[in-house]
């Protein structure tokens, strides 16, 4: 999907402004602070809200002038949209209809969605007794329900425990194939397990792109790294030069990229030191994400 120089907002308000962006396949997250735009941004790329400038290309096509291409997209949305009275079951049934699917194909559709969500426990339950976790799932179970190959995902792991969130995200990267899905989160370790690319947003304009290894290359962030070893590294680190801290149990030091960390890695076991564990210090979209945002109070 495209968006080709958007700028959008509400009323007189600008939210977005001159967006350029450029999804294929695969899983996208959109990383930024609370304000910054990411529901807005979804909001427009999945043609509910026209650009007040620019361009939206869904499979080719511009949502606001071939509004059949939106049923190729799914929507999780903050409020998920379900019916509150409803069963799960009556909703999964009822939003089918709405797309145009009947019969045969909207009984196998609403099994694939049970199956693949687990829901066959609280297909009977109205959705206002349903816990947050199970709210989620039946809620991805209804956008699913029409195989889109466009989903944006607004913060879809809220609030659910982290056993939750695991099974929600092992299910996301089972359905990634051949499809593109644009995820917002504020977790962090989530983006870092998930994405392909990352995209920043501050104040609605995009300022970062890439997958981590080259924002952290684009930002010249620093790996900082811990071994745990078996035996006395302190002459490799010496003949290498690296700057390395004992903090009580790894040994903690700097390199500019992966190709580095190997290279010493390499260097002490030819020495017959046993690393035990080698561990990132610090999650690196925590330190882009930090120093973006200090760059945006410039
Ligand atoms: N329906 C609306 N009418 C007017 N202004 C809105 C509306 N929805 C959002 N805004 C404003 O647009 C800006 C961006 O909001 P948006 O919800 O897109 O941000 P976000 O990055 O998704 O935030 P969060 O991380 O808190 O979910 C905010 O200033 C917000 O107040």
């Amino acid at each position: 999907m495209q968006i080709q120089s958007v700028t959008a907002g509400y009323g007189s308000a600008v939210v977005l402004t001159q967006i350029d962006l450029e999804f294929s396949a695969g899983f996208h997250v959109i990383l930024g602070p609370n304000g910054s735009g990411k529901t807005t941004l979804f909001r427009v790329a999945a043609g509910i809200l026209p650009p007040k400038a620019g361009q939206i290309k869904i499979l080719g096509q511009d949502p606001l002038h071939a509004p059949l291409v939106k049923q190729q997209v799914g929507y999780l949305s903050h409020n998920l949209g379900l019916s509150p009275n409803l069963t799960v079951e009556e909703n999964l049934l009822f939003w089918g209809k709405i797309q145009g699917i009947r019969g045969v194909r909207l009984r196998q559709s609403i099994e694939n969605s049970i199956d693949r969500l687990h829901l066959s426990d609280i297909l009977g339950k109205r959705v206002r007794t349903l816990s947050r976790g199970q709210l989620q799932r039946s809620a991805l179970a209804q956008v699913l329900l029409t195989d889109p190959k466009l989903l944006f995902l607004d913060e879809p792991t809220t609030g659910l425990d982290p056993a939750a969130a695991r099974t929600l995200r092992q299910l996301l990267r089972d359905i990634t194939k051949d499809r593109t899905i644009i995820y917002s989160t504020h977790n962090l370790y989530e983006a870092t397990e998930l994405a392909q690319d990352i995209t920043f947003l501050t104040k609605g304009r995009v300022v970062a792109q890439g997958s981590i290894e080259e924002l952290r290359r684009q930002k010249q962030l620093a790996h900082r790294v811990g071994l745990r070893v078996k035996g006395d590294p302190t002459p490799i680190f010496a003949s290498l030069q690296v700057n390395a801290q004992f903090d009580g149990s790894h040994w903690v030091f700097e390199t500019s990229n992966e190709e580095e960390t190997g290279r010493i890695v390499e260097s002490l076991v030819s020495a017959k030191i046993t690393v035990l564990e080698l561990r990132e210090m610090d999650n690196p979209l925590e330190e882009l994400l930090l120093q973006l945002e200090e760059e945006a109070k410039k």
